[in-house]
């Protein structure tokens, strides 16, 4: 059977009007693998996560078109079905940078991305102070990723951001994904929503257009769950720290102990067996053998003496 591109399948989640996609954020391989070993279907690249664990950076705008392109490409292509959502920030650059990205994005296997409206200095959605564009810029770029998509004749979703609410308010905000939809946006995706009844306020004044649900605990927004957020009407929720938070935790958890013992301690269960399996190792040493390859026939279990 041919292959079902994520592009295809988080289109088909949104046409379906039940149709509710809960991606956890991923920042680097191996929490993908993680994510998709959990069974999760939709998968998120969050942009902080990328500036994190690619440079050691803080969310502000660092990352470049060419690391977001690369990261998320190698991610999308660990299940190609499986949608990826993948953070485009403002778009890198006037229409035909925007234009650019989203062909690198959908090329890449990405199924859906979003693009906002701060200034190209961007920063996290939850810090204060963030700058704007102007609507008309705004709209340029959503136009832009619109026509490229056309173009390439692509499923690959658009998701129109606006992090306006904390310097023009919720009336603006509203106004400008209008704007954007209008455009022919995708999906909505109003950032750094303050409170339970702004979120189901946003579904009843966008109905019947798809919003997303950005959930970072302990940010602007209160915790709502992906059972609440299907329940007051939104389409699709992620939860950008959802694998580099308990990461975080782990390492400096690990290391506190290494600092302190001379030794990681790790679970016993933890071999490095165990990790590359997460990472395919049976699925590397199956195709080998199709081949024809020997290089496994013994297996790459350690003999017990
Ligand atoms: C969604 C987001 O763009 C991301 O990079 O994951 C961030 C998350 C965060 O840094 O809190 C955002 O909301 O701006």
């Amino acid at each position: 059977m041919p292959l079902v591109s994520g592009a295809t399948n988080l289109r088909k989640a949104l046409e379906d009007p039940n149709g509710f996609v809960s991606a956890p954020g991923v920042y680097d391989g191996l929490s993908a693998r993680m994510a998709l070993a959990a069974g999760f279907d939709a998968l998120y690249m969050t942009g902080a996560g990328t500036a994190a664990s690619v440079h050691g950076q803080a969310d502000l705008g660092i990352c470049t078109l060419n690391d977001m392109r690369a990261n998320a490409e190698m991610i999308a292509n660990l299940s190609p079905s499986t949608p990826l959502i993948a953070d485009a920030d403002t778009g890198y650059g006037g229409p035909i940078m925007v234009a650019r990205t989203t062909e690198q994005y959908a090329r890449a296997g990405v199924a859906g991305f979003h693009i906002e409206d701060q200034v190209q200095t961007k920063r996290c959605g939850h810090l204060g102070g963030k700058q704007l564009v102007d609507t008309s810029t705004y709209i340029t770029r959503i136009r832009a990723a619109v026509q490229a998509r056309q173009r390439l004749d692509n499923d690959i979703v658009v998701i129109a951001r606006t992090d306006a609410l904390q310097s023009l308010g919720y009336e603006e905000s509203v106004a400008r994904l209008r704007a954007a939809r209008d455009a022919g946006a995708d999906v909505g995706f109003l950032e750094g929503i303050s409170s339970r009844e702004m979120a189901a306020q946003a579904v009843r004044d966008l109905a019947p257009w798809p919003l997303l649900l950005n959930m970072v605990e302990h940010g602007s927004t209160p915790a709502i769950s992906a059972g609440e957020a299907k329940a007051l009407g939104f389409r699709m929720i992620i939860f950008p720290f959802a694998t580099i938070g308990p990461a975080l935790t782990a390492m400096r958890e690990g290391l506190e102990t290494l600092r302190r013992t001379g030794l990681p301690g790790l679970d016993p269960s933890l071999t490095p067996q165990m990790l590359f399996r997460v990472c395919g190792l049976d699925e590397s040493v199956r195709l080998d053998a199709e081949a024809g390859g020997g290089a496994f026939e013994g297996g790459v279990d350690l003999q017990k003496e």
